[in-house]
């Protein structure tokens, strides 16, 4: 079982250090978040990066709006913002109200600041296999296979779901040229999704050398359709009802108990790819704060 507290405590060590030497020289990494309405995930996240950022010494804020905010004010703030030297990175918590355009806010927070990387600038190079902010979340699964000493060369790897916040940056890292500006994978990656059959999901599982579950949908990944000693990696935050007590718990999309019987290497949830999303962001800050202009 990899640990991403544990894992989590690694990077966080190394973005104190980075963090200390930025407030040495009068630049201390500030991150910013702004938060729309009360998506559950979102204020969860916010907080725990809020925490995050302080344990590192970096200063924080975040910035609450109604569900009610129109676009056009949305706009005016991230401008603001962008225009902030104090401020080394900005973020827009996802999802928005239904009357947002998430690309229009994406691509207006300045790319430099855009500590997501959502951006469309970031998005084509990530693409491009160009050195960008990457998204926090593929980020993490990326820390979590090069920390834990996945082999991914040559490999089989299979991304259950293809959104263009979560899925497809993940498959993006994996695919692509180990020896390019952006190191990729180098592994053959497929993407499932809403749309693959089920007899086809589970025969991509059983070929898969590593498993990477970003649907949303508990239990998706069970035991039975995966090979001996598999990694498997879970995005999945789904929270669930206990039959018995009642109360809410976090799970993944992986049948954790019976998975990890037969998995080489399983990530839990919580305490796995959450935990480094979070470290990610930190160390996308002191990237900012590290690129921001000191005249
Ligand atoms: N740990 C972390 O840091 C983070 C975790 N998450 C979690 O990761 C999960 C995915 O997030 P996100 O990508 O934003 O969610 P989305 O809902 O945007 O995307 C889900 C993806 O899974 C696909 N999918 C849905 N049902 C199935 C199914 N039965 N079989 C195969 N594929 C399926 C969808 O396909 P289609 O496009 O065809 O509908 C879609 O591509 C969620 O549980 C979310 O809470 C998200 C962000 C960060
Ligand atoms: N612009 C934007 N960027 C995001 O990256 C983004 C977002 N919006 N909106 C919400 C989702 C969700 N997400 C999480 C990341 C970490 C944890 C996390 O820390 N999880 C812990 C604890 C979770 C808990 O206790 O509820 C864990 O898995 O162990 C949770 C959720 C990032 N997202
Ligand atoms: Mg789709």
């Amino acid at each position: 079982v990899v640990s991403g507290r544990e894992l989590a405590r690694q990077i966080h060590k190394e973005v104190q250090s980075d963090t200390a030497k930025l407030v040495a020289q009068g630049n201390r990494p500030h991150l910013s978040v702004i938060l729309v309405g009360d998506d559950h995930a979102s204020h969860t996240y916010m907080r725990n990066k809020a925490r995050a950022a302080s344990l590192l010494g970096m200063s924080s804020s975040t910035i609450f709006r109604p569900s009610s905010v129109s676009q056009e004010e949305m706009l005016e703030l991230i401008d603001k913002f962008n225009r902030d030297r104090s401020i080394s990175g900005l973020l827009v918590q996802l999802p928005l109200p239904e009357h947002f355009s998430e690309r229009a806010i994406c691509n207006a927070v300045a790319p430099e600041k855009d500590v997501d990387g959502f951006h469309i600038v970031n998005i084509g190079k990530l693409c491009l296999d160009q050195r960008c902010m990457v998204p926090a979340t593929a980020a993490a699964v990326w820390e979590i296979i090069r920390r834990t000493g996945i082999e991914t060369v040559g490999k089989n790897v299979l991304v259950v779901g293809h959104s263009k916040n979560v899925g497809m940056p993940i498959a993006m890292l994996l695919h692509s040229d180990r020896n390019h500006e952006r190191p990729g994978g180098d592994a053959t990656v497929v993407m499932a999704h809403r749309c693959t059959p089920l007899p086809r999901l589970k025969e991509l599982a059983s070929l898969a050398d590593i498993v990477i579950a970003a649907a949303g949908v508990p239990h998706l990944i069970t035991a039975d359709i995966l090979k001996e000693g598999a990694a498997v990696i879970d995005v999945g935050i789904n929270r669930l009802q206990d039959p018995v007590t009642g109360k809410l718990r976090l799970v993944g999309d992986v049948d954790f108990e019976a998975v990890k019987e037969k998995a080489g290497f399983i990530s839990p949830v919580p305490g796995g790819v959450g935990p480094m999303a979070v470290a990610m962001v930190m160390k996308n800050t002191v990237t900012a704060a590290k690129n921001a202009p000191t005249y």
